[in-house]
């Protein structure tokens, strides 16, 4: 049997699936989590894939294991000195602490020239603005770098000893340009201050190279890799008109378009995906770790916090979160934090509380698809992925708050099978097609998700001013 390996280095944790190319079933699996935290020792990643990969049993597979290929969460800043050694803890997409230069970089330059630049509007997320973070916090940092990547260029780098990259992580730095496939040199210079070595873009069928003997499965051929949520649409083999929520650390809702989308309001980032065409998407820091926190704050675990949610009224008796636990992105508001509204004697009930946070977790994951349909991209149904779409309560409600049929996909890692399928692509030459599964349906019914929508986005203008 041939086999490949995909890679999802996320947030939370590395996961390694192992399938047969034929027919994409799974032939071994293996995870191992990342700390918790916004910034994190690049080192930290390679070893959770080294024990994720061991897990498995990759290196066992044997010649059998014909190409591999890494997923990563997007945008960190790995920079490293001329013996590649991280200068500074990478800053992960969620740490919002270049924030102040996010905004310096959009006032000194305007919306419209960065998004005819880069086909985005910078916030804190883009690698470009973390890099002025460090210029601007950390000097001596800063003149040690040599070369940046991303947190999939640097996995790249420890499989097969070379730094390289893909579009659709490139596109997410806020320094390559999707449109022309051109890094954009200028904006690291005015805003970094340099020019450092920049990985090579790889096209989506290129091999980044082969494997080193560490990983011991004789040297499979490497395929570029690419930015999580492009991962997540090549495992899905996605269409236009099916547009992906993914309910995970991140919550992301994006779909796949073969001409670029530009949003010169910054909400919808031009990114490229990682079959040579584009992934418009937006992405909010809060999104699974709204009901983990929930859970902690009533004291159960997710299991029984579900029954709590289930067991609410629909619209959780009138309450409504603003779930900006650890800031957000999108709506742009990275000093913000949650806010409870809505409360009287009668409805503060655990169950409510419940409630409220699944209904705060697809509330801007609807202002999200409503932003997607009002640039001209289809929304003719979602597919619901990510740990959170685990949560019964949240799937049954989704498809009322969304206004928009919804399908959950069979149980699957989405981001390491997208890998293992480009890594197939790399090795045979081929795209191989295995299709997708549906596990459960929905349609939108009832009137109460449209209440839902209108108290959440009243109690949000109300709280910001939006
Ligand atoms: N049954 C569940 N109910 C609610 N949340 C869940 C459930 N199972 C997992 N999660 C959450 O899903 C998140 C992980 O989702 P995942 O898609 O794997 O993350 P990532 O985006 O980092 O890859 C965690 O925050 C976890 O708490
Ligand atoms: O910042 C984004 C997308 O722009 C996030 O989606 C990250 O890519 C992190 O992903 P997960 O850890 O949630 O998978």
């Amino acid at each position: 049997m041939n086999i490949v390996v995909g890679v999802d280095s996320s947030t939370q944790s590395c996961k390694v699936l192992a399938v047969n190319v034929e027919t994409g079933e799974q032939v071994a699996t293996g995870s191992a989590t990342h700390p918790d935290g916004t910034a994190v020792d690049p080192g930290i990643w390679t070893s959770a894939l080294s024990l994720a990969w061991d897990a498995a049993g990759i290196a066992g597979l044997g010649g059998q294991v014909i190409g591999a290929a890494v997923a990563a969460q997007q945008h960190g800043m790995v920079a490293v000195d001329a013996g590649s050694v991280p200068v500074h803890d990478a800053l992960l997409w969620n740490d919002v602490r270049s924030a102040a230069q996010a905004a310096g970089m959009v006032a000194e330059l305007g919306v419209e020239a960065w998004a005819d630049a880069v086909n985005l509007v910078p916030v804190a997320s883009f690698t470009l603005t973390k890099l002025a973070w460090l210029a601007h916090k950390r000097p001596d940092d800063a003149a040690r770098v040599a070369t940046v990547g991303l947190p999939h260029d640097w996995l790249n780098l420890q499989l097969t000893g070379r730094w390289s990259t893909d579009r659709s992580d490139a596109s997410g730095t806020a320094y390559f340009d999707p449109r022309t496939d051109r890094y954009r040199t200028e904006l690291l210079e005015r805003f970094f201050g340099s020019v450092p070595a920049l990985p090579p873009v790889l096209a989506p069928e290129a091999s980044a190279g082969r494997l080193l003997p560490r990983w011991g499965a004789s040297a499979a051929v490497v395929g570029a890799g690419m930015g999580d949520n492009a991962g997540a649409a090549l495992g899905l083999e996605l269409a236009p008109g099916e547009i992906v929520v993914s309910v995970g650390t991140s919550g992301t809702v994006f779909g796949v378009s073969a001409t670029p989308i530009r949003d010169a309001s910054g909400e919808v980032a031009g990114f490229a995906d990682a079959t040579g065409g584009h992934l418009p998407l937006l992405a909010m820091i809060n999104s699974a770790r709204v009901l983990a926190a929930g859970a902690a704050m009533l004291k159960v675990d997710l299991a029984e916090f579900d029954r709590l949610a289930l067991a609410a009224a629909p619209d959780a008796g009138g309450l409504t979160l603003l779930p900006y636990l650890d800031g957000e992105r999108t709506p742009n508001l990275p000093d913000a934090t949650g806010t409870l509204v809505g409360m009287t004697r009668a409805n503060m009930v655990p169950e409510n509380l419940a409630r409220a946070c699944v209904l705060a977790v697809l509330n801007p994951l609807a202002d999200a698809l409503a932003k997607l349909a009002g640039l001209g991209v289809p929304v003719e149904r979602v597919l619901l992925i990510g740990g959170g779409s685990k949560s019964r309560a949240l799937r049954e409600a989704a498809a009322a708050v969304f206004g928009v049929p919804v399908e959950v996909p069979q149980a699957r890692e989405y981001v390491a099978l997208g890998a293992a399928r480009q890594a197939a692509w790399a090795a045979t030459g081929k795209l191989p097609v295995w299709g997708r599964r549906i596990e459960e349906s929905f349609e939108p019914a009832g009137d109460w998700g449209a209440v839902v929508r209108e108290r959440y986005i009243a109690a949000r203008r109300a709280v910001y001013a939006l």
